[in-house]
């Protein structure tokens, strides 16, 4: 092969894929996040969604990741999922909590079209796909909860998010191992915006997936933030 011709990247398979204890996890959403794991590894990957290396981690270092939010959110009401590129983790949260109604946040078009066409083919009646920057629907749209994963530094967050939330709502963010270094590098800024003490804790999901670092930190103060 030429250097000039594009590189195969062989296609490993998933370690977790057939694994029982999915199914049982992710229980009555299981069909939808088993269908949306193919779309991902197949469509995903060809429309350059998703890298062709991550198709055989999908389920820790994506699904599973995406799902360790779940038991931070609030199982009704309204769910931003701000920045939802590929539909992570807003899709699995749709199906994994029917009851609330999740609002896909996401600027580009060919994401949109992207996460309009999962909507449908999972059949999920709660998720809904907004084309817009967070920055601008402040104002427009409200939330009980806003979720955000691999979208920007916790401070530019709270920017972005505690404008879409009332008192008492929550946002979760997925972060990295350096999360408590970013949650103090944002902590004025949050105070700032009305945001109250962020929470670091280690989501666990299946045994042998890595924990996942989910930051939540509840708005507090809405009257005359800026
Ligand atoms: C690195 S991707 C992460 C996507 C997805 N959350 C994930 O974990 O795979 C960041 C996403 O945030 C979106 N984004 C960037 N700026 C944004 C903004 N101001 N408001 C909403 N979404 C934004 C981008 O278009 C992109 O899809």
């Amino acid at each position: 092969m030429s250097g000039a011709e594009t590189e195969e990247v062989p296609v490993l398979p998933d370690p977790l894929d057939g694994d029982p204890r999915l199914p049982t996890f992710f229980g009555s959403s299981w069909g939808a996040v088993r269908r949306f794991r193919d779309m991902l590894a197949d469509e995903g990957v060809l429309r350059g969604l998703v890298g062709p290396r991550e198709v055989s981690r999908l389920w820790e270092r994506h699904l599973l990741n995406s799902a360790a939010v779940v038991p931070f959110l609030p199982t009704s009401g309204r769910i931003v999922d701000l920045g939802s590129g590929a539909g992570l983790p807003g899709v699995v949260v749709a199906a994994m909590l029917p009851e609330a109604e999740v609002v896909l946040l996401e600027p580009m078009e060919r994401r949109c079209a992207w996460l309009g066409e999962v909507v449908s083919e999972l059949g999920l009646p709660n998720a809904t796909v907004t084309r817009a920057r967070a920055e601008d629907v402040h104002g427009s749209l409200t939330a009980d909860a806003v979720t955000a994963r691999a979208v920007a530094p916790l401070d530019r967050l709270y920017r972005w998010a505690f404008p879409l939330l009332g008192s008492g709502g929550v946002l979760v963010a997925l972060k990295g191992a350096r999360a408590s270094d970013e949650v103090q590098a944002a902590e004025k800024a949050g105070r700032r915006l009305g945001g109250g003490q962020a929470s670091i804790h280690a989501a666990h999901t299946i045994d042998g997936v890595d924990e996942t670092t989910v930051v939540r930190v509840v708005r507090e103060a809405v009257r005359g933030v800026r």
